[in-house]
């Protein structure tokens, strides 16, 4: 059976982060080596090698076998995929917790971007959270991060209470590090830090050099109707996306209630509940470029200690390719892709199935693993989809089996800063090139006669 790329316990070999943002070792019998990693600004840091699990050492080299093949250096992103994965897991459940407690109270945790688009207080939460753990264990001073909140608004004197809340949540969430195989800090945060960790991802992305890219809530209207929602974090290195890792705290236990609003699958968990080791709902899916891969492991249920690999199982995309048989899902708001437009592409492709209408890159999660076979967003024209929220599904897809690409068929350009530039017509993603080259026609077919 396989089993996922690595398996260590990262609490132990924590570095220390000094002010000036030199990293330096607190060494600890569990360390057994050191590891050079090259950040966009040298110098090297050195950070402390995990000492692996003999009882994972077997499958990591089967692994890494299988991965030298597909990939010159995959041990490379190693501690970076670990510590994201647990991050996501952390940041899962601080949204869940911040969910609930929307659905049961009132919107006093709601804030409006200039836009309009609702933006909650998780949204800042996750984002300083992912910050700080990031920043603890690969150096602030070289760690870049593209990040969609800004902290300008939350610095507003009219924001102290959400300001409050938020700190607080950052706090309540990094105390559960250990928990997560992490090292959270050995007092809690102040407000000073945590504005500092939302804003230290103030990063603009660009062709060279190594940055993180974090939607620390996508699809923030279905986390406000308690509906799907992600967690998106992404490492990019020279314009390529290297490592994606995508939480999905509300997927459904069965496929098809994905298509129902997450309320009622909240009423069917009450009356069946989750034993320990199952998939109820929810899970953080991750891959790494080259790697032929991509995993799934469950989230982490209130009480336990992630273990790792967490029960993780590989995903892999549907094998059917016939259009008859197809699942394809779009956003549920029509002002984010033209239904009418897609509408008349299932018609040309033969698409006879309902589109499954879904917030958020969940619908990435749900191409990964099989459950539909196409993706497609077509925006209106003039809209320029940001990078942070196609990266981490893009490379979890295409190592899962599956082809994402615009609608021209052109890959993704993540190297051209915040934005998708260049991006032609639409996104498309697939389980397979039969599919994806049929509705690359389709699109072709019927592009000069639509209003996008
Ligand atoms: N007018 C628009 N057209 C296309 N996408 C848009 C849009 N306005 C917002 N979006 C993006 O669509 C994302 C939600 O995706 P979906 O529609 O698939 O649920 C939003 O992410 P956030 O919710 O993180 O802001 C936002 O980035
Ligand atoms: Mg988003």
């Amino acid at each position: 059976m396989d089993m996922p790329l690595y398996c260590s316990s990262l609490a132990a070999r924590v570095p220390h982060v000094s002010g000036d943002g030199r990293v330096s070792n607190k060494l600890t019998s569990n360390h057994v080596g050191s590891l050079f990693f090259q950040h966009q600004n040298p110098p090297k840091q050195i950070l402390s090698l995990p000492k692996f699990d003999q009882s994972c050492s077997s499958s990591i080299m089967e692994d890494q076998k299988s991965l030298s093949v597909a990939s010159p250096e995959p041990e490379k992103y190693y501690q970076e995929l670990d510590v994201a994965v647990r991050a996501v897991q952390m940041a899962c459940s601080l949204c869940q917790r911040v969910q609930d407690s929307l659905i049961s109270k009132s919107n006093d945790q709601i804030k409006s971007k200039d836009d309009n688009s609702p933006v909650t207080v998780a949204d800042w939460s996750v984002q300083a959270t992912v910050s700080w753990l990031l920043s603890e264990y690969f150096g602030r001073k070289n760690l870049s991060i593209v990040a969609e909140e800004d902290v300008q608004k939350l610095s507003r004197a009219d924001a102290s209470e959400l300001l409050v809340a938020v700190v607080n949540i950052v706090n309540e969430c990094l105390a559960e590090a250990p928990r997560f195989g992490l090292k959270g800090p050995d007092k809690d945060l102040g407000t000073s830090e945590v504005l500092e960790a939302i804003s230290h991802c103030n990063s603009s992305g660009g062709p060279t050099g190594r940055f993180w890219t974090l939607d620390p809530v996508d699809g923030t209207l279905g986390f406000v109707r308690g509906d799907q929602y992600a967690i998106a974090l992404a490492l990019i290195e020279d314009g390529e996306v290297v490592l994606g890792v995508l939480g999905c705290p509300n997927y459904p236990m069965r496929k098809e209630w994905l298509s129902y609003h997450h309320r009622y699958h909240r009423i069917i968990t009450k009356l069946t509940p989750p034993t320990s080791e199952s998939w109820d709902k929810g899970f953080v899916t991750y891959a790494m470029k080259g790697s032929g891969k991509a995993w799934m492991q469950p989230l982490l249920q209130s009480n336990k200690k992630l273990v790792w690999p967490n029960s993780a199982r590989p995903v892999r995309v549907s094998s059917i390719d016939d259009p008859g048989l197809a699942t394809f899902c779009e956003p549920v708001e029509r002002a984010n892709s033209s239904h009418s437009f897609t509408a008349g592409l299932a018609h040309t492709m033969g698409l006879r199935k309902q589109p499954l209408r879904v917030y958020s890159m969940v619908k990435y999660a749900a191409i990964a693993r099989g459950d539909a076979e196409i993706f497609m967003k077509f925006a209106r024209a003039g809209y320029k989809e940001k990078i942070w929220d196609h990266a981490a599904g893009v490379v979890i897809i295409q190592e899962a089996g599956g082809m994402v690409t615009d609608a021209r068929g052109n890959p993704l350009d993540f190297s051209k800063g915040i934005y998708l530039e260049g991006l032609d017509r639409g996104v498309i993603a697939s389980a397979g090139p039969k599919l994806h080259d049929k509705i690359i026609s389709a699109v072709d077919a019927s592009w000069d006669s639509s209003s996008l």
